[in-house]
């Protein structure tokens, strides 16, 4: 699996501020939806594209270029994902957007599944898999699945952080996918929570905690 750690002073400087405990809801939402915006803008680097032919200002003919061929949908995963999702979708506006729901059980930490609504031709699109958090790497793994399962040859995700141990689980199953993240933190602790992490990203996001 190929992992793109974004080392972007912009992604950097905001992934400290939601490191810190004392961060309201308010911000830790905001700065997820930046951070969301920023990694899509280095996910989507090497879109091809092609030529088209217009009519310019002046009444001219030119060529200028458009996103070519597969077209993306956007998969949040409920309900964290949903904190990037506006990040997300202001530099892809015309995104279709296919939500995926798990959870992740918190004695077993397996993933439970309990929403899907994934777009109609789904093996036309290269899919875009938004979650905060890749931890153990289940509900990732879960949800290609999923997405295989209807079809979809392409996809790539989108992590704020990501832990060593679920990059190991999803490359041994999933070699094929892409993913980008703001940070590869040092590791899980004994309940599966990423080291130094975010701590609980949807109850972040939510104001649940
Ligand atoms: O890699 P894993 O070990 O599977 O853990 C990662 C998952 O855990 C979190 O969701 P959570 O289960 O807390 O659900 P929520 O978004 O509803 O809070 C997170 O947003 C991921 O979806
Ligand atoms: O650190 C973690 C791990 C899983 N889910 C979270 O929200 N945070
Ligand atoms: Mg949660």
């Amino acid at each position: 699996m190929a992992v793109h750690e974004i080392k972007h002073p912009l992604i950097q400087h905001k992934l400290g501020l939601m490191r810190e405990a004392g961060l309201s809801s308010k911000g830790f939402r905001e700065l997820a939806s930046e951070v969301g915006n920023l990694l899509t803008y280095e996910a989507t680097r090497d879109l091809a594209t092609e030529d088209t032919s217009i009519t310019a200002w002046s009444g001219d003919t030119i060529n200028v270029e458009r996103i070519a061929g597969k077209k993306i949908t956007v998969v949040p995963i409920l309900r964290a994902g949903l904190g990037m999702l506006d990040g997300v979708m202001e530099l892809i506006p015309n995104a279709k957007i296919s939500v995926v729901g798990l959870y992740r059980d918190e004695e077993s930490l397996e993933p439970v599944a309990y929403f899907d609504k994934v777009v109609k031709h789904i093996d036309e699109r290269t899919a875009l898999i938004v979650d905060p958090m890749l931890a153990t790497g289940g509900t990732l793994i879960a949800t290609i699945d999923l997405l295989k399962q209807k079809g979809c040859t392409k996809i790539m995700g989108l992590f704020l952080v990501a832990a060593p141990e679920g990059i190991a689980a999803v490359t041994k199953i999933h070699p094929d996918i892409e993913i980008f993240t703001a940070s590869v933190d040092e590791k899980l602790n004994d309940k599966g929570y990423i080291l130094p992490g975010l701590g609980d990203a949807g109850d972040r996001i939510f104001g649940t905690r």
